[in-house]
């Protein structure tokens, strides 16, 4: 369904090789490992096999990322520690360890680049967890993407779901971001400060109409929602009825900006609630079976998250 290919500026990326109908699963990767801190990751390298390790090298390295002074020296430090906590002479009751092949990587001089290979391609795969994989590390970000990736605890494996139709030889895009209401000053101030990349996708391309008026409705519906915040800071009751029509407006802006997924679904789950307390049975119900196709195209039917997401639509007790 997908090739790895160049995508001009951006290095490598995911192109699609046939036509993907919306809802597709695209992939489901396992990690080449998990890890719960930036201090375990020199660890989970060194037991890669060999072949592992070279194809880890090759995903891709951010030249401006935090490969700085300071960088190397937290990655020496934790190199120094990964290697004197080893556990060739380390804990001898640990006995998975012993039975473990001898880690490859030997050089602290090794772990800065490893480091930063790891900061420029993890995922959160849940739990607190950073995962890396393959092929999904070489999806690169779009502010307004055509799929979406979440790992499936049932499969023990990161998805990715095409969240609109997916034209051939079109790229494939996630987003970096959880929330994608925000200004393009914002998208790429944070793009640049966590990951150190100025994101150049079609959303942030501002000498087009399509990014104008991307830009245009996001800073109007900030502005609605900064009034909204202010007038119902001075009520005593809160106003459902007014906060049900902020949430549909939003929805209807992330909709034509052309922004699906599992943010969407939820706002759809949040405001389908409102609707219910505001007696709206009919709007409830729109917006729940709205969100339920949303989080269906996102996730996949035998995902955790989307039984989920059905109890909490079965618990409005609109059907
Ligand atoms: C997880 S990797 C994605 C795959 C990468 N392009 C490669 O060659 O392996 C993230 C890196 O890709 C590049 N990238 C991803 N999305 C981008 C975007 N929207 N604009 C510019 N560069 C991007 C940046 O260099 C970023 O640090």
């Amino acid at each position: 369904m997908y090739e790895i290919k160049h995508a001009v500026a951006k290095g490598l990326g995911m192109f699609a090789k046939t036509s993907i109908p919306r809802g597709t699963r695209i992939l489901a990767e396992k990690p080449v490992f998990t890890v719960k801190s930036e201090s375990d990751v020199f660890k989970a390298f060194r037991y890669l096999g060999e072949g592992e390790q070279r194809e880890f090298k090759q995903l891709s390295v951010n030249p401006a990322g935090r490969s700085n002074v300071l960088g190397w020296a937290t990655a020496a430090w934790h190199a120094a520690r990964s290697l004197l906590a080893g556990t060739e002479n380390g804990d001898p009751s640990d006995t998975k360890a012993r039975n473990r092949p001898p880690p490859y990587a030997k050089s602290i001089m090794e772990f800065p680049s490893v480091l930063n290979i790891f900061r420029n391609n993890n995922f959160d795969v849940g739990k607190d967890k950073q995962a890396v994989f393959r092929d999904i590390c070489r999806i690169n970000h779009a502010c307004v993407p055509n799929a979406q990736g979440n790992f499936n605890t049932s499969l023990g494996r990161f998805t990715v779901h095409a969240l609109r139709r997916i034209d051939q030889d079109e790229e494939i895009t996630l987003s970096y971001l959880a929330e994608h209401g925000a200004s393009r000053d914002s998208r790429q101030n944070r793009l640049s400060g966590h990951y150190g990349f100025p994101c150049d996708c079609a959303a942030c391309d501002i000498t087009t109409d399509r990014g104008r008026m991307g830009e245009k409705a996001r800073q109007n519906m900030q502005a609605r929602l900064h009034a909204y915040a202010e007038q119902a800071g001075e009520r005593e009751e809160p106003d459902h009825v007014a906060e049900l029509e902020v949430m549909q407006d939003m929805i209807q802006m992330y909709e034509t900006d052309g922004l699906a997924g599992r943010e969407l679904a939820t706002m759809c789950f949040a405001a389908a609630e409102l609707a219910v307390k505001v007696g709206s049975r009919d709007v409830a119900l729109r917006l729940s079976q709205k969100g339920l196709q949303l989080d269906e195209d996102a996730v996949g039917d035998d995902s955790p998250i989307l039984v989920e997401s059905r109890s909490r639509v079965k618990a409005m007790a609109i059907v």
